[in-house]
């Protein structure tokens, strides 16, 4: 029997697999073929999920499968949970863990509220350039703030990569149930001239001083809770267009569809940006699967026991709270 968790930062859901359990790591193909199938909000188990992350507990490292089978470089909420997960196994509180570009520093934080234990994750590096995203055919090498009337009239737009590409846009709070949100998504993710790679596309609402509400419609994955590259880049664009609000090293405090994040922007003496994300890493459930149905074209869910961690219950009250 193998297990898996299912986790969640924010309540942007994953999957968390740790090759080290197997006796024959999975390759790239079954990675992806496991990260559709238990990811499927119709099919899949427990309801589904954003993604499917792959660590290694022996060389402490992520790996993040979106739930159309796609890889991203890199998934902030993702992080807090895998660094979680490694911290329990190694008995370490600080440490770094390898993602596709940089290995990052993780630490374990104040628990946000009883049986809400969370982690730090450092958010970087960051870019600006046209080719980190990639971006095309919009006659400009940035994008700051600047009108892109052939995606929608009156919007303004900055892209950056986190590593992965965000597209950060701000917009008024009564616009967030606007079917416009959803349209661009799906078509900046689909064939599109402007971003042939797809891009995660945010969506900001200013709240005051040191206060943002992202919703972010992600690639490969459509609108989920919470995307954690996503509100470390929408903090970055909020200080570097709103001085007066946004502060580099001081708290910002992020609420998204399924709870809330503090980021920390910080400016190195090179120049280069960098963010932490403070959050939540939950685990919901324990999975216990036969290795050889990892291994399966087709999974047999008669075959997977799930036990409840009683987590969520703790974390929809740390929830509730922020309403108060
Ligand atoms: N939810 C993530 C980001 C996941 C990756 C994204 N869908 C992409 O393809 O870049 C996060 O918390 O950062």
């Amino acid at each position: 029997m193998t297990e898996l968790l299912k986790v969640h930062g924010s309540q942007n859901s994953f999957f968390l697999l740790d090759q080290a359990n197997l006796a024959v790591p999975l390759t790239d193909p079954e990675m992806q073929k496991l990260a559709r199938t238990l990811t499927d909000r119709e099919t899949g188990l427990l309801g589904g999920a954003d993604g499917l992350l792959v660590t290694d507990a022996n060389h402490p490292q992520m790996r993040v499968i979106n739930a159309d089978g796609s890889e991203a470089s890199m998934c902030g909420n993702g992080l807090r949970t895998v660094a979680r997960y490694l911290s329990e196994k190694t008995g370490k509180d600080q440490f770094k863990v390898k993602t596709m570009y940089a290995n990052l520093e993780v630490r374990k934080a104040d628990n946000l509220a009883e049986n809400v234990p969370a982690f730090g994750v450092e958010i970087s590096p960051v870019s600006f350039k046209k080719e980190s995203l990639p971006f095309d055919n919009l006659d400009t090498d940035h994008l700051l703030n600047t009108e892109l009337p052939q995606l929608v009239p009156g919007w303004r737009f900055t892209a950056l990569s986190v590593p992965n590409p965000h597209l950060v846009v701000f917009i008024k709070e009564e616009e967030l149930d606007s079917p416009k949100l959803g349209e661009l998504g799906q078509y900046l993710n689909g064939d599109n001239p402007y971003f042939p790679d797809g891009v995660n596309v945010n969506y900001v609402v200013v709240k005051g001083d040191s206060q943002i509400f992202v919703k972010t419609f992600e690639r490969g994955v459509g609108f989920t809770n919470a995307c954690g590259t996503g509100m470390s880049a929408s903090s970055l664009v909020f200080a570097l267009l709103n001085p007066d609000l946004g502060h580099f090293e001081k708290e910002i405090s992020v609420y998204n569809p399924g709870g809330m994040v503090k980021t920390i922007l910080h400016k190195n003496d090179d120049g280069a940006y960098w963010i932490e994300l403070v959050g939540n890493a939950t685990f919901t459930h324990e999975i216990e699967i036969p290795e050889e149905q990892l291994h399966s074209a087709e999974l047999d869910f008669d075959q997977i026991k799930t036990r409840d961690t009683y987590e969520q219950e703790s974390y929809l009250n740390f929830v509730e709270g922020l309403k108060k």
